[in-house]
């Protein structure tokens, strides 16, 4: 049975940036635990916080290993009405089979 991810408005994201949301192609990350162990450090992710972080995430050049990674980190997806399309860089990751979280606010 195909999993469904809660809808979490901008607003939502916006408001608990203390809760480490951050939005990277219309999907919500926690980065509670994984502050330490990213390669680029903890600081630029802390700058995105509660913000959408996709441009600036494409703009490294992220790896496939790190999109397989941050499937991990997911709790959830944008409201669809609050989609923002990114046609240069569309999500590659699969999204049908992977672990979440619910988002505990
Ligand atoms: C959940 C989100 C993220 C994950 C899982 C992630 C993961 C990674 C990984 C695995 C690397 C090592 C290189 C690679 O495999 O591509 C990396 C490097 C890097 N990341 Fe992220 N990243 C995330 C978000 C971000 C964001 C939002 C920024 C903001 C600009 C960022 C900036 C960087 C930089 C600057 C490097 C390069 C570090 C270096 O080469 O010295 N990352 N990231």
């Amino acid at each position: 049975m195909a999993k469904v991810l809660p809808q979490i408005s901008r607003e939502f994201v916006r408001e608990h940036a203390s809760s480490n949301l951050i939005i990277i192609h219309n999907l919500v990350f926690d980065l509670t635990y994984f502050f330490s162990v990213h390669p680029g450090g903890d600081d630029i992710l802390q700058e995105y916080l509660g913000l959408d972080a996709t441009d600036a995430f494409e703009s490294v050049g992220h790896s496939e290993h790190a999109r397989t990674m941050m499937l991990k980190l997911v709790v959830g997806q944008v409201i669809s009405s609050q989609h923002v399309d990114h046609p240069g860089n569309p999500w590659k990751a699969p999204l049908d089979n992977f672990p979440f979280r619910q988002v505990v606010a």
